[in-house]
């Protein structure tokens, strides 16, 4: 059996844009491009995978790796009591899968196309189907209704993307990351309610448990199943994978499969995994450190994080520029800031005061000072293009280039604060989490993603793998 990844380009795509972001502007599908009639065996595209710049052991070309038949007992059918009802398996077989991402700035749908071409292989990726809402759930957590119409929003480009005749066996799935996680459990619980309802009234197939917060272990090692997935890395015979760093707005995460058993015997029993697939057991060492995303970081470089009910208080720092002033609002609060007027800005007095958020915080594992190859993406890809460090494509960074820029945009408060007020703070943040968090060398090589052979960089599609497949991640 061969299992491959592809890059499909498909005939239409709604891209997260400014305009969609901010005002929660729907696509408009109706006019969309005519589907190319297929033959019934879909054609499917097995290029050599885009090119990631220059380090050479982070990219290879598509392996045609011989799979062993995975085991049949968490096969789709046995996952998905609709699809067994259907006809037996003698056609390849097309079939969906609608993820949501709650996240504690947006929330996201990613409605995966995969094609079964036997019962007993894994799914091939056809193509992904990808659009962003802001604000993220956790903005709603007073108003479980008005959060539950987003969800009806996204769920009506679900609508539009999977076929009628494949609405009743393709399941809607949601998982709520940092943003709820941070919220009171009964908040938290009421916007999962509502989004329940809300899948109940659609024409979709309803898992038992498919609405719930996701544990920040799961996180890491889903990212890391879809990083490893897309660039080609995961296979029966899997020897060299790479590394993910998630940088989100409430939490981040660091995840790899470490070279030597040490790192796992030495690391604490909460910062491994370990999950199923093609009867091997791969041990991760990862961890999530919530309150550690950018968003929630930049409140607690500003002492405001978790001081509610000091509406006066006007929280300040010498990472913003001096002028600035604005009200933030994170996971459901809202706090005024300001830079300091008259008084000091810049990279050094801004990297004391990010240091704070981090030292002595962080578990550094031994290995990240060796030479494994780690992909960054979220707010690591979005900081990285808005200074200019890579172009929208992405690209090789060393952390060094990190430190180097945020000591420009401090620098130059005028210039890059047009561009965010926040520029400063979140680069000096990202380049003392990376050295002084992580513990990663300033000559460490970091490939900067958003999409990887087209498809997000997110937990996404590994959680719709593992809602397929059930890893048993432990
Ligand atoms: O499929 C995805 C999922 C996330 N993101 C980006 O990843 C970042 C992190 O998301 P969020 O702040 O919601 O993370 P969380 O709070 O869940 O840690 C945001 O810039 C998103 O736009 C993305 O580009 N594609």
């Amino acid at each position: 059996t061969y299992y491959r990844h592809h890059r499909y380009v498909p005939h239409y795509r709604y891209r997260e844009s400014a305009a969609s972001n901010t005002d929660n502007l729907l696509p408009d599908v109706s006019n969309r491009a005519p589907e190319v009639a297929r033959p019934a065996v879909p054609e499917v595209f097995h290029p050599a995978p885009a090119v990631v710049h220059q380090i050479p052991e982070a990219f290879h070309p598509v392996p045609e790796v011989v799979h062993p038949a995975p085991e049949t007992l968490h096969t789709f059918q046995a996952q998905h009591p609709a699809a067994a009802a259907h006809e037996p398996f003698t056609t390849p077989r097309v079939f969906y899968g609608v993820m949501f991402d709650a996240g504690s700035t947006g929330t996201r749908i990613h409605i995966y196309k995969f094609i079964q071409k036997d019962p007993v292989e894994l799914p091939v990726l056809d193509n992904e189907m990808f659009h962003a809402v802001k604000p993220g759930l956790s903005e709603y957590k007073d108003n479980p209704e008005e959060g539950g119409n987003t969800i009806r929003q996204l769920l009506k480009i679900a609508k539009k993307t999977v076929p009628e005749e494949e609405w009743k066996r393709t399941p809607v799935v949601l998982k709520a990351t940092a943003g709820l996680r941070l919220l009171p459990v009964e908040k938290a619980n009421a916007l999962l309610d509502e989004v329940r309802e809300v899948f109940e009234e659609s024409p979709f197939y309803v898992p038992e448990k498919c609405v719930s917060i996701m544990n920040g272990a799961k996180e890491g090692v889903l990212a890391w199943v879809t990083v490893n997935f897309l660039t080609g890395h995961l296979y029966s015979n899997t020897k060299r994978t790479v590394g993910i760093l998630d940088l989100g707005g409430g939490s981040t995460q660091i995840t790899f499969l470490p070279k030597s058993k040490k790192t796992i015997e030495t690391a604490p029993p909460s910062y491994t995994a370990s999950f199923n697939l093609f009867n091997n057991t791969y041990e991760l060492y990862t961890h999530s450190y919530l309150g550690n995303g950018i968003v929630a970081a930049r409140l607690a470089t500003l002492g405001a994080l978790g001081a509610d009910g000091l509406d006066w208080k006007i929280f300040t720092s010498s990472c913003l520029p001096k002028k600035f002033r604005e009200e933030v609002t994170f996971a459901g609060s809202t706090y005024k800031v300001s830079g300091i007027p008259g008084g000091y800005a810049g990279y050094k007095l801004c990297y004391y005061e990010v240091q704070r958020v981090i030292k002595g915080l962080f578990h550094q594992p031994y290995e990240v000072k060796g030479s494994s190859v780690f992909y960054a993406f979220s707010h690591y890809y979005d900081r990285a293009v808005e200074t200019g460090l890579v172009s929208n494509r992405g690209g090789a960074v060393e952390v060094r280039d990190f430190k180097k820029k945020a000591k420009e945009v401090c620098n130059k408060m005028t210039k890059y604060g047009a561009i965010s007020p926040f520029l400063c703070m979140d680069m000096t943040y990202i380049t003392c989490l990376l050295k002084e968090g992580f513990g990663f060398k300033e000559s460490t090589v970091l490939q900067l993603a958003k999409k990887v052979n087209n498809v997000e960089t997110s937990w996404a599609l590994g959680a719709t793998f593992d809602f397929f497949r059930n890893f048993n991640i432990q």
